[in-house]
């Protein structure tokens, strides 16, 4: 279960989400859909910690990701409370973001061998295993620069999923890539999704994929959440203005 307990995230004096309250309940697959802006990402970033929020809280299976308790005080949770938080936690970039040092099997091997202590065999046969169901079982030992951004991209579904999450962030993944290889990554995770308990919570302007893929979507504006139900109702007959007006402009793109 991941919970957002009136998170607030600012910049400055950009206030970005505002006393922002939902969760998502294990095995659930929830898209965010809003206009650019609207703090979709930000969220993401935040259950990674890669961003810090600025008020409020945020639990993963019950425990908080952004506290500790200290004396009858809450203060910042620390990289070591964090750390096996965050390893329930996998994301995929919309920019890949491979380590283009290392061949395709290092960058799915390095964070199992590294941060949960796999041996290094162990760590290769899973990736071979990973490379296969993401179609990419013969590019083991090539560089990230010599494949696809739909090859990068699945090389990064792998390396996400090799680190055994239960929660899986998908960031704009398809965004980065050429048309004609949007749909092969799309089934890709459409099939991940369907076989799998995995909790997804997703962040795309590709709306057929979120009624594919999701039980949930939230439609976001400025820092809240204007709609939540399931893909046909928010997609066929939304309740709100701001998500009729959105879904029309995204159409029209
Ligand atoms: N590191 C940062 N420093 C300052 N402002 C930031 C930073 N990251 C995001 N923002 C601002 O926070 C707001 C929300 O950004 P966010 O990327 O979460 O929106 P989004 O809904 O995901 O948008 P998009 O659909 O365009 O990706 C924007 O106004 C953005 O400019």
């Amino acid at each position: 279960m991941i919970r957002f307990d009136k998170v607030v995230k600012r910049y400055g004096d950009n206030t970005v989400l505002r006393e922002l309250d939902f969760h998502v309940r294990p095995g659930e697959r929830v898209t965010l859909i809003g206009p650019s802006g609207s703090g979709k990402t930000t969220i993401l970033r935040l259950l990674m910690t890669l961003e810090k929020v600025s008020g409020g809280l945020i639990e993963v299976d019950g425990e908080c990701l952004t506290h500790i308790r200290r004396g009858d005080k809450r203060v910042p949770a620390d990289e070591k409370h964090i750390r096996p938080i965050r390893r329930k936690i996998g994301m995929v970039f919309q920019q890949f973001n491979l380590f283009p040092n290392m061949n395709v099997l290092r960058n799915i091997t390095e964070a199992p061998v590294r941060a949960l202590g796999r041996p290094r065999a162990e760590a290769e046969a899973k990736a071979r295993e990973l490379l296969d169901m993401v179609g990419l079982a013969d590019k083991a030992l090539e560089h990230p620069s010599r494949l696809s951004g739909g090859q990068q991209q699945r090389v990064a579904i792998a390396r996400a999923l090799a680190m055994e999450p239960e929660i899986l962030l998908l960031d704009e993944v398809t965004s980065a890539l050429d048309p004609e290889l949007v749909t092969g990554v799309q089934d890709l995770l459409r099939d991940i999704a369907s076989s799998s308990d995995l909790t997804i919570l997703c962040v795309t302007h590709e709306m057929g994929f979120a009624r594919d893929i999701s039980h949930r979507v939230l439609m976001f504006d400025q820092g809240q959440i204007v709609e939540d139900g399931p893909p046909e109702k928010i997609f066929s007959d939304p309740a709100e203005q701001r998500t009729r007006d959105f879904l029309q402009a995204v159409i029209q793109t």
